[in-house]
């Protein structure tokens, strides 16, 4: 569905200035597939999405979308594609209704198709009761419904979203996660998205990429890269004079690192935390050393960002994440 090879970008600022926004991005989405583009802000999310999206083009590289390359055949790919950017693309004084409405007659569909299209998304998107409202009257997750529903009007069959839920509360993004993912399943999409939201990436796409100063640095699925690039934290609950005594033996356990000590509680890092926990219980009781308390904690994909960056993506976005 989407195959790019050195994909780049470069934004020529001032004579002095240029900024390597995207440095070379190969990557590759199957039809069907729920990709999440995951990076803390500057990353080179937005202006690849753009480029995919043909809103610009490339500096150097090849980008094939939907089966029509990029820079050859633009006007195919746009056809084949929905896109919704991070601003509101509606007009503010149009009815609901009528936005739709207009956006399926621009795609080129027929009155009386483009009428029946705005009516199965305004059931869909849950926006049938304010079809008679203005765009400028509707909050924000119903805003952003609209927007969601404006981008599937020519019902495309891959579906961009540029950070879909940023600025929604927890319950409003749950609510438009619903409608997405019902989407994708009546129409069958393939789905490549941007976000800020660590457990939106996690909990929502199949496969998450990370991209970091314009390049991808990890690709895989979110469970894959918690486990090979981050592993499991070991809590333990010992008195501080037997905090030596259980780094000891908890160095022994395959992959520990990252130790850390603080009041009774001692951590670390280990490659598989349910496979290591018996064990290092076990030897704890052999040697003697009492343990009131343990616990695994599955790492985030925050922690799998620190690991390959040594920078935490919810610091280096500076908002929620
Ligand atoms: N039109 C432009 N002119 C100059 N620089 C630009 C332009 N668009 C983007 N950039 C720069 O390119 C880099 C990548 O920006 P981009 O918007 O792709 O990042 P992002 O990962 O989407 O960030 P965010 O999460 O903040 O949206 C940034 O340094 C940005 O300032």
């Amino acid at each position: 569905m989407i195959s790019t090879r050195e994909l780049t970008k470069d934004f020529v600022v001032s004579r002095t200035e240029t900024v390597h926004a995207v440095r070379g991005i190969s990557l590759d989405v199957e039809p069907g597939e729920l990709v999440a583009v995951l990076g803390p802000n500057g990353a080179g999310k937005t202006t690849t999405l753009r480029m995919l999206t043909t809103l610009i083009g490339p500096t150097s590289g090849t980008a094939t979308v939907a089966g029509y390359d990029v820079t050859s055949h633009p006007s195919q790919v746009r056809r084949q594609i929905g896109y919704v950017g991070q601003g509101n693309g509606a007009g503010h004084q149009h009815r609901v209704g009528d936005e739709l409405y207009g956006q399926g007659v621009i795609y080129g569909l027929d009155r009386r198709a483009a009428k029946r299209r705005a009516e199965e998304l305004l059931d869909g998107l849950e926006l049938k009761d304010l079809a008679q409202r203005k765009v400028s009257e509707l909050s924000g997750g119903q805003r952003r419904r609209l927007d969601v529903a404006m981008g599937l009007v020519h019902a495309p069959s891959l579906l961009f979203l540029d950070e879909p839920s940023t600025g929604l509360d927890p319950q409003n993004r749950a609510n438009l996660w619903d409608h997405i993912l019902r989407m994708r399943e009546q129409y069958a999409m393939t789905i490549v998205l941007t976000t800020h939201y660590l457990d939106e990436a996690d909990s929502m796409a199949e496969r998450v990429v990370v991209v970091d100063h314009g390049e991808v640095i990890a690709d895989d699925t979110a469970e894959a890269l918690k486990t090979r690039l981050a592993g499991d934290r070991l809590a333990l609950t010992v008195a501080p004079g037997n905090h030596a005594r259980i780094r000891e033996l908890a160095e022994k356990l395959p992959g520990a690192r990252e130790f850390e000590t603080a009041g009774d509680q001692v951590s670390l890092r280990v490659t598989d935390g349910p496979a290591a926990l018996p064990i290092l219980l076990g030897a704890a009781q052999q040697y003697g050393v009492p343990v009131a308390a343990a616990q695994v904690h599955r790492p985030t994909l925050d922690d799998v960002f620190l690991n390959l960056t040594g920078r935490s993506l919810r610091d280096a976005n500076g908002k929620a994440a």
